[in-house]
């Protein structure tokens, strides 16, 4: 079925999915700010069979969007977390923040955390999530990560970029039902450190954490390459099972 077509979305049942978006403070499709959101992760959803709603940064309107959905993805984008909030000391000169995207994520991902709602962190998303949890993060993977892989893949996002080993019995492995799959890679931080009762679920070659999950929780998962590509089967299997786990 086509994305875009009404049937996907007359589901008596329908499961309603908030997306986080990016924003921009000038330049491009506005000179005033303006919120940004790839459109395949709203069409990789729907096929999925949730509806997806995007979530504006309003951090007041947080308990009212958790009335509104079933669920909650944390996406990806342009930013990177504050290193003070996971008690790194300095700033690598290639973080870039945006502070009113933070605050509104961490305020929607605890309020999320506290119903016990499900959460998919993708890419800055999944990094995000992992503070929220307790952990930290790498800064900037080619500083820290001597003999990294190639993160930021110069080929076009539906092609792999390398191949991540899945941590046996964890609800990923459940999900993919494969011990390694191959993803995409469009990132410069990583995960570096899980908070308590969080635990690494994939990971690269070279070492690094690709994905992450609270296992006491009803869904709460991030990977670090971007599902919404299809790049695999495993993909989309891994956005069924995320809108399943909303109903
Ligand atoms: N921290 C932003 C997410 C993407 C990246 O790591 O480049």
């Amino acid at each position: 079925m086509a994305s875009g077509s009404p049937e996907l979305y007359r589901n008596p049942m329908s499961i309603t999915i908030g997306l986080t978006l990016d924003a921009e403070e000038a330049g491009g499709y506005s000179a005033l700010p303006w919120y940004a959101l790839r459109k395949n992760y709203c069409e990789a959803l729907a096929q999925a069979g949730g509806t997806p709603v995007c979530l504006p940064h309003h951090a007041e309107a947080v308990a009212a969007y958790l009335d509104l959905v079933d669920g909650i993805l944390v996406t990806g984008g342009a930013f990177d977390v504050d290193p003070s909030l996971f008690g790194a000391e300095g700033r690598h000169r290639s973080v870039v923040l945006k502070p009113g995207r933070t605050t509104f994520e961490l305020a929607l991902v605890n309020g999320a955390l506290e119903r016990d709602m499900p959460i998919l962190g993708i890419c800055g998303g999944q990094q995000l999530l992992a503070v929220a949890l307790g952990g930290s993060l790498i800064q900037h993977i080619p500083d820290e990560v001597p003999g990294a892989l190639a993160h930021e893949q110069d080929t076009p996002r539906h092609q792999p970029a390398h191949g991540v080993r899945v941590t046996p019995r964890t609800r990923l492995a459940r999900i993919v039902d494969h011990a390694e799959i191959e993803v995409n890679s469009t990132h410069h931080q990583a995960v570096k450190s899980v908070g308590p009762g969080c635990v690494v679920n994939a990971v690269a070659p070279d070492g690094v954490i690709e994905g992450i999950e609270m296992p006491a929780k009803r869904f709460c998962l991030g990977v670090q390459w971007h599902p919404e590509y299809g790049v695999s089967p495993a993909d989309a299997a891994l956005l069924r099972a995320f809108v399943e786990s909303c109903k």
